[in-house]
């Protein structure tokens, strides 16, 4: 992840304007798939791959949740595209599988997740069929690229628009960073127990999600329940209702977050935890229970690589006024562009 950061904004020059949210956009690609998909595969973003994790996007609409299958062009793409990524997808596999142990391109060069689904088994000891894992590497692709982007850009947007808690988490990243041990005189590359020591960025990257949680949990009664509220009314969900758990109504109640409109990324502190208040359903970003988020120990990390590097070589202002929320896309994100401009800092790098 540190190194396709690195690499991404090597190219940004001395200073200039930009638009964060295509940046972050493109960044978290390059991270996602080298993670996840690997290197052959992310030689080809942004390129082909990029261009169907589009379309399968495009093919998400609201009326995709009700029918999925509706014949629209936008369906239609989507499923062409998700047919040619499990082709690309499957022939990669077919290579490492085919290559010989201990040479480039096998498993022992291999630390992505597409390499652990290859070389897993299920308990009968069976392998995973090539199908079944582009099956699985396809939605986690998929379910860490707007959730993450929206997060990323919502954590800067609060940052940049907060003075004092901009200036505590540079103030942080400079103390980590002129001890992180891949530290040299003129360059350092993050590692991760570096990176679990964030916590002020942490807060921050939670707060953006508290204040902006990108999914709503759907759940389908299997029988009958009833709940109550703390005021002792007591409400009936009838077996086979789907009940929809808005984490953005539970996120601002004002019981269990102080002023819930303020971006305070102190609440979490300890002394605080706002999020414990009222038990383990406080806090709903990545859900909760058995189908909660299998990627957020990965979305914090690449959230705050991301944030580090920047805020660790650049000075960034924001030149857009203080975004509102598109409303109108599946999951919320900040309207229209980011436009920030930057200037290099000469030191601590
Ligand atoms: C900030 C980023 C992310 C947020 C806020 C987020 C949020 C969520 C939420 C709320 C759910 C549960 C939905 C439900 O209860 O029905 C979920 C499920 C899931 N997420 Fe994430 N997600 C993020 C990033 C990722 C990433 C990067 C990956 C993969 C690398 C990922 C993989 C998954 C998977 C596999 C599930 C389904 C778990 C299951 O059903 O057992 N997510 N995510």
């Amino acid at each position: 992840m540190a190194e396709e950061v690195e690499n991404y904004f090597s190219r940004w020059g001395d200073q200039g304007t930009v638009d964060l949210k295509h940046e972050l956009e493109q960044v978290l690609m390059l991270t996602a798939s080298r993670c996840l998909l690997g290197k052959e595969l992310r030689e080809s973003v942004p390129g082909k791959l990029c261009e169907l994790f589009g379309e399968l996007d495009n093919g998400l609409h609201l009326i995709s949740g009700l029918l999925p299958y509706l014949p629209i062009p936008a369906h239609r793409r989507r499923d062409r595209a998700r047919q040619r990524l499990g082709e690309i997808i499957t022939e990669v596999i077919r290579l490492r599988r085919n290559s010989s142990r201990g040479a480039a391109g096998t498993d022992e060069n291999n630390d992505d997740m597409l390499q652990c689904l290859i070389n897993s088994r299920y308990k009968d000891g069976c392998a995973m069929t090539d199908a079944e894992i582009a099956g699985l590497v396809v939605p986690l692709m998929f379910a860490g690229k707007h959730t993450s982007s929206g997060v990323s850009i919502w954590t800067g947007v609060h940052l940049l628009s907060n003075p004092n808690h901009l200036a505590a988490v540079v103030a942080e990243q400079d103390r980590l960073m002129a001890s992180c041990p891949g530290r040299t005189d003129d360059y350092h590359r993050l590692d991760y127990d570096t990176v679990q020591e964030m916590r002020s960025l942490h807060c921050c990257v939670k707060e953006a999600l508290r204040l902006h949680p990108p999914v709503a949990a759907v759940r389908q009664a299997y029988k009958h329940f009833t709940v109550q509220t703390k005021e002792g009314k007591e409400y009936t969900i009838p077996g086979g209702h789907m009940v929809v758990s808005t984490i953005l109504v539970n996120h601002y109640l004002p019981h269990i977050y102080k002023d819930p409109h303020v971006f305070d990324p102190q609440r979490f502190a300890p002394g605080r935890e706002e999020e414990k208040v009222a038990g383990r359903f406080s806090f709903l970003s990545f859900s909760a229970g058995r189908h909660a988020c299998a990627g957020e120990s990965f979305s914090y990390t690449q959230i705050k690589v991301l944030w580090s590097y920047l805020l660790s070589n650049f000075e960034i202002k924001m030149v857009s006024p203080f975004l509102e929320t598109e409303w109108s896309t599946v999951i919320p994100e900040p309207k229209g562009k980011v436009m920030v401009s930057y200037r290099r800092r000469t030191a601590p790098k």
